[in-house]
């Protein structure tokens, strides 16, 4: 498909502009400012869209257009996502600078900076599509909650794109979707990219800070998924926070990474309120009779828990390493997810007394 035919600007549900590209200058010719593009259209991921639309636009240092591409899905309407994106945020106005493209390839191809915006589960593909077809000087950055198991042991999704595309950074915080308020940029080293993202996402609603710990920082938000399943499932000690962990998987992670909002103010939000707190309320409430992918289709319409899969990621890592008895919270939470324990049993699990002076030996675990 030709670029003018294949993208659609989005207002609202979205305005089909099909020549909205023809009027974009491309990044070569102004060499100067950033194009952006936000692989992801999900619930967070059209949000961050609008969050960076509304900077693109008043900073000079960016194109205004923000490329958007968007896993095409077909409704049951029969209306394609990418002509009528009312599923992942409805009701939810987003610039007319946001335009969504349903050619991965082509999504990608202009831009510099990259916002990786999708569930984690999907995300080795897409990184393994995009090898050779990303610019060259093209910056990343992160905001996937999970990570995945590989046999060398845990592997961060930052880790996974930088790997694959040799490219990183991350951004993790107090934000739901629906009720975004802040967030913290990991990097690595690199202060000024870090601070470029910090001018993309930043806003008087929505305040960014940066720390240099990016394991810390995605460690943070994977983590508060599978403590959010232990708040759905009525734990009361859901704001014991496991530092512990992170910091044996990741010996490099910084305490005062646990003073950001990726941290507290992360995990408070998510066992308030967020999809994996919902979806494991429901759960408790029906027994575990139904399942979680049950109930993920029914609660969240097309949205997907991470949660979950974390778990058993998490678990896979401490069943190798010999830890289970060691994190008895996130143990317990996967046995419950699969289905071994009945989600009554959280709320009887109680800390393990040999853990912290444990983590104070912990040079021979790793
Ligand atoms: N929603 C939030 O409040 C929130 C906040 C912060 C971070 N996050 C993180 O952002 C990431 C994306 O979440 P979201 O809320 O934007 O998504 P979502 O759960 O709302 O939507 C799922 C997305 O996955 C897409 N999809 C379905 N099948 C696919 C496939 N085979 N390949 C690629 N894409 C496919 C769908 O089209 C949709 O865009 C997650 O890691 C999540 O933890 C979410
Ligand atoms: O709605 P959840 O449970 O996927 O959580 C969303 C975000 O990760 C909150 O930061």
């Amino acid at each position: 498909m030709a670029p003018s035919m294949e993208s659609q600007q989005l207002e609202g549900p979205l305005n089909n502009n099909a020549n909205a590209s023809a009027n974009v200058v491309l990044a070569d010719e102004v060499p100067h400012k950033s194009r952006v593009t936000v692989v992801g259209s999900g619930n967070w991921g059209s949000v961050a869209s609008k969050l960076i639309a509304s900077n693109t636009q008043k900073i000079n240092s960016f194109h205004d257009e923000v490329r958007m591409w968007v896993f095409e899905e077909t409704l049951p309407s029969g209306e394609k996502l990418a002509e009528e994106n009312v599923k992942y945020l409805p009701g939810i106005k987003l610039p007319k600078n946001v335009v969504a493209d349903p050619d991965l390839e082509h999504a990608v191809r202009d831009a510099n900076m990259l916002v990786f915006v999708t569930p984690h589960q999907f995300m080795e593909g897409i990184c393994k599509r995009l090898v050779g077809k990303i610019r060259k000087d093209a910056v990343a950055i992160s905001l996937i909650k999970g990570m995945e198991v590989k046999r060398e042991g845990p592997c961060m999704i930052c880790t996974l794109i930088s790997k694959i595309l040799g490219i990183s950074c991350v951004l993790m915080g107090a934000n739901i979707a629906n009720e975004f308020s802040e967030a913290t940029v990991g990097y690595r080293e690199d202060k000024e990219i870090a601070e470029k993202w910090v001018r993309l996402f930043n806003t008087p609603y929505f305040m960014v800070s940066t720390v240099e710990d990016v394991e810390g920082v995605e460690l943070c938000g994977t983590r508060k998924n599978v403590v959010a399943l232990a708040a759905g499932c009525n734990n009361e000690d859901w704001l014991e926070r496991d530092e512990g962990l992170l910091k044996l998987l990741f010996p490099s992670v910084k305490d005062n990474t646990f003073f950001e909002s990726c941290e507290v103010a992360d995990l408070i939000t998510t066992c308030l309120g967020g999809r994996n707190r919902r979806c494991a309320d429901a759960f408790a409430r029906n027994g575990g009779k139904r399942s979680f992918d049950e109930l993920e289709a029914e609660m969240l319409q097309g949205q997907k828990l991470q949660g979950v899969s974390t778990a058993k990621e998490v678990y896979e890592v401490l069943h190798h390493r010999g830890w289970l008895e060691l994190f008895p919270l996130f143990a317990t939470v996967h046995e419950i997810c699969s289905g071994r324990l009945a989600p009554s049993t959280i709320v009887e699990y109680t800390e393990h007394s040999a853990r912290l002076p444990l983590l104070e030996s912990s040079a021979h675990l790793n």
